[in-house]
């Protein structure tokens, strides 16, 4: 058993996660990063001083997995940032049953999952740290829909209401708040007019990079006074 308590970031080898890492670890946090496939900036992270455990969310039995890990090593945390997505649509995914069980198994049952049996250790850390977090990244579709991508879409929105059922158990010793992005950035392979597009979607036509979503992240750990919220990161997308 450890005496750290750290900060849960799952899938923070890469893009927001991984610029999260790096920045909780540049202001003082205890960080662990959950990881799937291996990737160089693993090395990086653990030169910074994170722990890099791995774990595979896709089925019951890895989340498990990742639980029983968690509370061998650990008596208390200070958080946890459900980051893990995929970003499926139906186009890709022909089979409906495979594509709503996966996004809905790595969106929903496993932050479910892990908030209930994490808790006596986020109420641990509250008592050592005064302070103790979930955060929920969800997507500015959970509120819209989105036509290309109904099943993601849906169990983000289902991560979106988890927010306020574990705002009102956890209180007054954790605070449950979602993220909610729309575009952040692009991927290598999105052509010009994919991207012309995507900027149209919102007022600001930004893509604004990592560091959006990681100040809100900021914000919100920093925060003492919500919970239960949603904090919206979308250019204004609403009002197009
Ligand atoms: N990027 C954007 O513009 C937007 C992002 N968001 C949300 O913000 C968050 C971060 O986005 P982004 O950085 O783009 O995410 P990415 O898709 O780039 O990365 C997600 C991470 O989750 C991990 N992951 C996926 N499935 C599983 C699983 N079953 N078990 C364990 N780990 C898994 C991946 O690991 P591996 O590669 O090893 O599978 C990867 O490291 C996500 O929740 C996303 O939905 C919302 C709106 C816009
Ligand atoms: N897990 C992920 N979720 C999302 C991604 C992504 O790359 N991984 N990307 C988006 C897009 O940026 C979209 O918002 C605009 O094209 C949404 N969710």
């Amino acid at each position: 058993m450890t005496c750290t308590m750290p900060i849960i970031i799952t899938g923070g080898a890469q893009r927001l996660g991984l610029a999260c890492a790096k920045a909780l670890l540049a202001d003082g946090f205890d960080v662990l990063v959950t990881y799937r496939a291996t990737k160089p900036s693993l090395a990086l992270l653990e030169e910074l001083g994170a722990r890099c455990m791995y774990a595979d969310f896709s089925s019951f039995e890895g989340v498990e997995s990742f639980i029983r890990h968690i509370k061998q090593d650990y008596s208390a945390l200070r958080g946890i940032i459900h980051n893990a997505s995929e970003w499926d649509s139906e186009a890709i995914s022909p089979d409906p049953r495979q594509l709503m069980e996966k996004m809905w198994q790595v969106h929903v049952f496993a932050p479910y999952r892990m908030n209930l049996a994490f808790e006596a250790l986020l109420y641990a850390g509250f008592e050592c740290l005064g302070k103790a977090d979930i955060i929920h990244m969800t997507d500015y579709v959970a509120e819209k829909g989105s036509d290309k991508h109904i099943a993601y879409a849906s169990s983000k929105a289902g991560l979106a209401n988890l927010t306020y059922s574990f705002a009102k158990r956890f209180a007054p010793k954790v605070k449950v708040n979602s993220i909610a992005p729309s575009l952040l950035m692009f991927h290598p392979e999105d052509d010009a007019d994919y991207r012309e597009k995507a900027l149209n979607k919102s007022l600001l036509h930004q893509a604004p990079g990592e560091k959006e979503g990681v100040l809100a992240v900021q914000y919100v750990l920093t925060n003492s006074y919500m919970t239960g919220r949603t904090l919206s990161l979308d250019g204004g997308r609403h009002l197009v």
